[in-house]
């Protein structure tokens, strides 16, 4: 699904109004029937709604969302915030229909006024502002939106389009805006719902089809997108019938240290349950027991350089076009200046692209001229700690965003930076961001297992970027399908592990 900007989403609303008979009115009467259908199905009866309203289109969505609550029996006041007196023709219009309607549910609230008391059973809507906000919020607007926030706890707060004060494709790290439970937005998402600098303000976010034009839709390039399943699909190839072992490609898997060799595990069983015809495991000495006993289907080969690997690099062969589609390398490798070495040698050896995780990386963040020996194309997983050691602090996360991409672009890698909406920027300068996954996941070994799974995935034969989107979809839904067997709290790298098959069939089944 893409990500429009602000810009964008009123270019669909025009463009529709313009290419189709519908109306802007009708439009917002479309938005506001959505928004009346969502408040409906999730509170239902018992309950009554209180929406408060600004002049723009946004308070507009929210006096029309009033007046069909009440067609449809619910208690609804809207509050008009009197900040101005400029209200938008369609914000007028609105406000005429819900006076024809129910009488005492319009009420004008003007600077001097107390903040409204709200019954028991209320739930506060937010319509004060959508994508037209322009600047930080004052006055009347402040204190109403102060006001809300402190009643998070009590009510549930849901915004129309955006929580408002967001603004939709910039950073809002230090502006007051609505911390809603939940945001319903129109057709597409906007970056500002992606970001976790605004987890506690857009709660969880529903997107909701308002018949914008297909055309302006589909024929609309966006630099940044929302995986879905659809994309999915278009990715995922069934295996053949006819295949054997050597289509699946043979991965080298260089991991573990003394004490970190479960690192290593937890990797190696990713990779298999990913589809890797074959694997090869390459650990210090005190590996190889526990990775021929746990993980038999893989091959060892051990390191003699005591309790890091030190000679990696000789596993291929000094043209770099040995036997090895991939190399994955960093899950508990360790940092020392000799392994810190052979990872050198390693590039200068091996040029196909490589999938570069944990210790890997921050021997690169130590050592940055390296980047640039990083066969192009190669898979880069940080967390955000490792992605700062690498490429520096930055101030919010839309700065972080742009730093992402544009060491993906200069380095021409596919990086991707974790988060619950974990961002994959590639080297032509899109950003994907991953919709799946819990925080269950926030455990020991889960970044392991995602390396392990994308090994697995380019050693078949799956593109660079492919392997980013597929790898991170089914690392997340493994790990959805793991905590609603066994609970977010329960849930270990091992059971995300577990679930890679479950998650494998779903994508499968529905295909
Ligand atoms: N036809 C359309 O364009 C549709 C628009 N829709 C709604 O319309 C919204 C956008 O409407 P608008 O463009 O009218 O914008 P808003 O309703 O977000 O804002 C209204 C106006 O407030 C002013 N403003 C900005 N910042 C302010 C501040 N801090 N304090 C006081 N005033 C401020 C600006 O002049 C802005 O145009 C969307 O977010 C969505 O909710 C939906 O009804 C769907 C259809
Ligand atoms: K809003």
């Amino acid at each position: 699904m893409k990500i429009f900007t602000a810009d964008q989403v009123r270019a669909a609303d025009a463009y529709t109004i313009e290419h189709t008979p519908i109306t802007s009115l009708r439009l917002m009467e479309k938005a506001a029937t959505q928004c009346t259908q969502w408040l409906i199905g999730r509170y239902g009866a018992g309950h009554s709604f209180h929406i408060f309203c600004g002049a723009g289109n946004n308070g507009g969505d929210g006096l029309a969302t009033t007046r069909l609550l009440q067609q449809h029996g619910f208690e609804a006041k809207a509050y008009l915030l009197h900040y101005t007196d400029k209200f938008s023709a369609d914000n007028r219009a609105n406000q005429a229909a819900l006076r024809g309607g129910e009488a005492a549910s319009l009420i004008m609230l003007q600077p001097e006024d107390a903040f409204p008391e709200l019954p028991t059973n209320a739930i506060i809507v937010d319509a004060l502002f959508g994508t037209g906000i322009s600047r930080p919020l004052e006055g009347l607007v402040a204190q109403t939106v102060q006001h809300i926030n402190a009643l998070q706890d009590q009510y549930p707060i849901i915004a129309i389009d955006l929580p408002s004060g967001l603004k939709a494709d910039e950073s809002s790290k230090d502006l007051l805006t609505v911390e809603a439970r939940h945001t319903l937005s129109f057709e597409v998402y906007k970056l500002a719902f992606v970001l976790p600098e605004n987890a506690a303000r857009v709660g969880e976010v529903h997107i909701l089809p308002i018949g914008l034009h297909r055309d302006y839709l589909t024929q609309t390039p966006t630099r940044y997108q929302v995986v879905d399943m659809e994309m999915i699909h278009r990715i995922y190839k069934p295996r053949l019938p006819f295949s054997h072992k050597g289509t699946y490609g043979h991965a080298l898997l260089i991991a573990g240290s003394y004490g970190k060799i479960g690192a290593a595990v937890l990797s190696a069983q990713a990779c298999l349950h990913a589809g890797v015809g074959l694997l090869t495991v390459y650990v210090p000495e005190c590996g190889y027991n526990i990775i021929q006993s746990t993980v038999p289907p893989a091959m060892c080969l051990v390191d003699d350089g005591g309790q890091q690997s030190v000679q990696f690099h000789e596993a291929v062969t000094a043209d770099g076009q040995g036997k090895y589609k991939t190399v994955a390398i960093g899950p508990g490798l360790g940092t020392s200046g000799d392994t810190a070495k052979a990872f050198e040698k390693l590039l200068q050896r091996y040029h196909d692209p490589m999938v570069i995780d944990a210790d890997a990386l921050n021997i690169l963040g130590a050592e940055r001229y390296l980047l640039e020996q990083v066969p192009k194309h190669s898979l880069l997983t940080p967390h955000p700690k490792e992605f700062e050691r690498m490429f520096g602090p930055s101030g919010n996360d839309v700065e972080r965003l742009e730093k992402l991409s544009a060491a993906a672009q200069q380095y021409s890698l596919y990086i991707l930076l974790k988060g619950r909406y974990t961002a994959i920027a590639t080297p032509e300068g899109q950003v994907y961001f991953n919709n799946t996954g819990n925080a269950g996941m926030a455990t020991g070994g889960s970044g392991d297992v995602l390396t392990g799974l994308l090994a697995g995935i380019l050693a078949q034969g799956y593109s660079p970027e492919h392997t980013m989107i597929l790898g991170v979809w089914l690392h997340g839904l493994a790990g959805d399908l793991g905590a609603a067997a066994m609970s977010q709290e329960a849930l270990t790298a091992s059971g995300i592990v577990r679930f890679i098959g479950p998650a494998y069939l779903e994508i499968a089944g529905a295909k």
